[in-house]
């Protein structure tokens, strides 16, 4: 199996995520603090995700990622591997979302009042072990079931955005030019979150609810009553910031990934 897009993928994750850091974190001090535990779990599962799409691509289509200026794969099949590398990174991702969106919804230790409690959480790993403790290894998994089914269409989509915007006005058979590699990975990055968004406030709800117990019985049952109670608008929050943050990311991200696999030839 080959590895170099696993590495290729690794690095530019990386690499996204420091320009999308300050989005995630939407606090005005302080915006790269607290970097090294997303650089670290981002850079894996965006790792996975790559490396498992440029290899289902590979057993669907018979082209290695050198060839596939050449003989370009068909839409169906960039979907359906976009779709199981977003599948597959799922069970990487959920772990280290989970911690994410704990630590991120906890208030800031600055912003509490004199003599309130400690945050719950002091930190990523302190997060992981309480998790673990109090709610048990599938704690750790809360959620999971939406990510899947925010990430498995929503991946393919955002290869599949990718791959179209990068062959118009790119000529058969040559590489898209590096100012066409950044839009196509903006956009890609904005066409699948926003059709994610829906089942990203779900899923972070899912998340959240692990510590209140009973809060919701499932994946149905948190949209509908988050619908009942807040109204449909409830599916659309976090759409905008969404996509500020997934331009830059997308584009950084593909840009690095395809100048990585270049350069090593
Ligand atoms: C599938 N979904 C829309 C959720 C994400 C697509 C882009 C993934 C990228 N690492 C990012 O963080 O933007």
């Amino acid at each position: 199996m080959p590895v170099e897009e696993f590495v290729a993928g690794w690095i530019s994750g990386a690499l996204g995520l420091v320009l999308g850091h300050p989005f995630d974190t939407v606090k005005l001090l302080g915006f790269f603090k607290g970097m090294s535990f997303p650089i670290a779990s981002i850079a894996m599962v965006n790792s996975v995700l790559f490396g498992v799409y440029s290899n289902t691509l590979l057993a669907l289509t018979a082209t290695s990622h050198r060839e596939r200026r050449a003989q370009p794969p068909s839409y169906i099949h960039v979907f359906i591997a976009g779709c199981i590398g977003g599948f597959v990174q799922v069970y990487c991702l959920a772990p280290f979302d989970l911690i994410k969106v704990r630590l991120q919804n906890q208030t800031e230790p600055r912003a509490r009042p004199p003599g309130s409690p400690p945050p719950r959480y002091r930190g990523p790993v302190h997060c992981a072990v309480s998790i673990f403790q109090e709610e048990g290894p599938r704690g750790l998994f809360r959620g999971a079931w939406a990510l899947t089914l925010r990430d498995t269409p929503t991946m393919g989509i955002y290869f599949v955005t990718y791959e179209w915007l990068c062959r118009q006005s790119t000529r058969d058979g040559q590489d898209p030019s590096p100012a066409r590699v950044l839009v196509a990975g903006g956009f890609a990055g904005i066409a699948s979150w926003a059709v994610a968004t829906p089942l990203d406030v779900i899923k972070s709800r899912l998340q959240m609810a692990g510590l209140k117990r009973g809060a919701y019985r499932g994946v149905l049952d948190c949209m509908v009553s988050s619908a009942r109670q807040e109204g449909l608008g409830v599916f659309f929050r976090g759409l905008t910031i969404n996509s500020a943050r997934a331009f830059p990311v997308n584009a950084v991200t593909f840009l690095s990934y395809e100048y990585l696999l270049r350069s090593w030839g």
